[in-house]
């Protein structure tokens, strides 16, 4: 299992301009709302669930998220992009994933790493820089820790130079080829080591 390879294709989703829908208001649910917001507080989602905790009710509160207290059904998943199934309920879980493949939606099942299409990893942000990390789906403990240490390790000031590199990009002239060698020359120091 661990010598599994790893497929995974990371992108960059702008969820402000996405449909997002989280089927279950539990532990799960606010986990995973939690850090879609933090990272995204604009995030574009809805929520559906037979019941809500408080501490979700309250996110989705402060968050303008629409919540529906109602079973899930299949129609719940129209004009959705993205499907979040987090249940306690296998077979309802099951059934959100058939029904999501089935009109080509993306669909992530919480507590199935077999039923996802893609999965939420652990995020460091600093300022433009975005850090997404996996570990496959094998140890979401591991992302956790290891966005803890990136959160400490990578300066803050790393937006800065960010800002700067923008600035200068602009302003340099000529081919593509030697637009990359000028950026290529200003930043090289940035990888010699001590
Ligand atoms: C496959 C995946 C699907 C998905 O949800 O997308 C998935 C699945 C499962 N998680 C489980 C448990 C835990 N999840 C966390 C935490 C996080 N889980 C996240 C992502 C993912 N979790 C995806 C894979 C990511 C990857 O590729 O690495 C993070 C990174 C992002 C986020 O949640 O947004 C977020 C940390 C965010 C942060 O802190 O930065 C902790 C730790 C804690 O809470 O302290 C525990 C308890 C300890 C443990 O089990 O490790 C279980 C077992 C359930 C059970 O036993 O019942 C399953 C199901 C299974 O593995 O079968
Ligand atoms: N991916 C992950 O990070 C983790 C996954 N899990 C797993 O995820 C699952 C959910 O766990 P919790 O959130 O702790 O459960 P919970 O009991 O806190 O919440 C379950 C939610 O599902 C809703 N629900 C149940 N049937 C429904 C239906 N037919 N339609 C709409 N909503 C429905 C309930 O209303 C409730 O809000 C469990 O199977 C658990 O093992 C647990 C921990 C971490």
């Amino acid at each position: 299992m661990l010598g599994d390879k790893n497929e995974l294709y990371p992108i960059f989703l702008k969820v402000n301009q996405l449909n997002i829908i989280i089927i279950g208001g539990g532990e799960v649910a606010l986990e995973k709302l939690s850090f879609l917001l933090k990272s995204s507080p604009n995030a574009k989602v809805g929520l559906i669930a037979l019941d809500f905790s408080p501490e979700l009710l309250a996110l989705a509160k402060k968050h303008d998220i629409l919540t529906m207290q109602r079973p899930y059904t299949q129609n719940i998943l129209h004009k959705q992009h993205i499907v979040i199934a987090a249940t306690n309920n296998k077979d309802v879980n099951a059934e959100i994933y058939r029904d999501a493949k089935q009109k080509q939606l993306l669909v992530n099942v919480a507590d199935t790493p077999e039923l996802c299409d893609f999965y939420l990893g652990g995020i460091v942000t600093k300022g433009n820089v975005k850090i997404a990390i996996s570990t496959n789906g094998k140890s979401p403990t591991v992302a956790k820790r290891l966005r803890q240490f990136f959160e400490e390790v990578i300066p803050d000031d790393i937006n800065v130079m960010v800002g700067n590199l923008n600035s200068f990009r602009k302003t340099i002239k000529g081919t593509f080829k030697s637009k990359v060698d000028a950026l290529n020359k200003l930043t090289e120091t940035l990888l010699i080591k001590n």
